[in-house]
């Protein structure tokens, strides 16, 4: 559905080139985004995710290489189907309202049923008590969710989001992914893209993650997959057995919000087997032991992602 092959951005013209201050902001990226997934980008500070979205706006064309949505250039599947976008700095004018906004944005996406739609996204993004407000007068976590409001308010087949949950609180995180969940869910075909820094938001969403560092894909993660398994969640009972664990298991991490339960590693099946072993013999009660495949942010810091030095 979105194919980026090859593609390099550099910024700045001849004189910047001649001053030797022309950024190449991408460079060889080549990413697949099927029907029916959902991809995360990540990398640190000036990576290239934003010029990535950018470019499949159609705001910025490709230095080099090619960039399609659906078969078609990206400024003409805009044109012709339009994607649903949310943009790492949301602008709207401030002396609109909320419900003007919306109202504004339903307008120009032509829709007919405009009324019943902006109604249901103020109801769905909890918007109600501040849709009277005017945009500068709401907080960041109340403007980031006009702005998904706005991106719900039309059915795309493609969604772009820069740094959806960008000053949500954690309750508002869980519900944006629920939101975002339910989207997928009413058209299988329909493919999410997004950038984020939150790498555990980018786990439990993505189906496929994109590393890229200083403009060049570094890592593909399919998070969906069944590769080698380093590390495992253990699930004990009691306090005495989570002592246990951390004789058996140096360096078991626990898990924030759940009792009694870590991630443990172990070289191979044999040496988990043998810990494992070690934990029952010594009286540790184990409920669950179930594998995991590392979590993002492991496996993020074990790939050796370093954030991108001065451009
Ligand atoms: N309009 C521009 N002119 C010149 N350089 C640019 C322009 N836009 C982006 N860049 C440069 O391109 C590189 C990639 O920037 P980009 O905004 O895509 O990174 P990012 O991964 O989205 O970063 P962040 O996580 O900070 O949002 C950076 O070095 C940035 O300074």
């Amino acid at each position: 559905m979105i194919r980026l092959t090859e593609v390099g951005k550099d910024f700045g013209g001849p004189l910047a080139r001649l001053r030797r201050e022309r950024v190449r902001a991408l460079d060889g990226v080549s990413i697949h985004v099927p029907a029916g997934s959902a991809v995360g980008l990540v990398g640190p500070n000036g990576a290239g995710k934003s010029t990535v979205i950018k470019l499949l706006l159609g705001y910025l064309h490709p230095s080099r290489g090619g960039v399609e949505i659906g078969g078609m250039l990206p400024r003409d599947y805009v044109e012709r189907h339009g994607v649903s976008y949310v943009p790492d700095r949301v602008t709207i004018p401030p002396w609109w309202t909320v419900r003007g906004a919306l109202r504004t944005f339903a307008a120009l996406a032509e829709l007919d049923d405009w009324e019943p739609r902006v109604e249901r996204e103020i109801a769905r993004l909890e918007l109600g008590p501040v849709a009277d407000r005017r945009i500068r007068a709401l907080s960041k976590g109340n403007l980031q969710r006009v702005a998904l409001a706005q991106a719900l308010l039309a059915d795309r087949k493609v969604m772009i989001l820069d740094e959806p949950t960008d000053g949500l609180d954690p309750e508002w995180v869980a519900r944006v992914r629920e939101i975002l969940a339910e989207w997928r869910a009413a058209d299988p075909e329909r493919v999410l893209l997004f950038a984020s820094h939150d790498l555990d938001e980018v786990e439990r969403v993505a189906d496929q993650v994109v590393v890229l560092q200083a403009g060049r894909v570094h890592e593909v993660l399919d998070m969906a997959g069944d590769g080698p398994v380093p590390s495992w969640t253990l699930e004990v009972e009691g306090t005495e057995s989570a002592r246990l664990v951390a004789q058996a298991f140096p360096g078991a991490l626990p898990l924030p919000g759940q009792a009694h339960a870590f991630r443990v590693e172990a070289g191979s099946a044999r040496d988990l087997g043998r810990r494992m072993q070690t934990l029952l013999e010594r009286g540790g009660v184990v409920r669950a032991l179930t594998p995991g495949r590392g979590s993002l942010r492991e496996r993020y810091r074990s790939s050796g992602t370093q954030r991108r030095g001065p451009a």
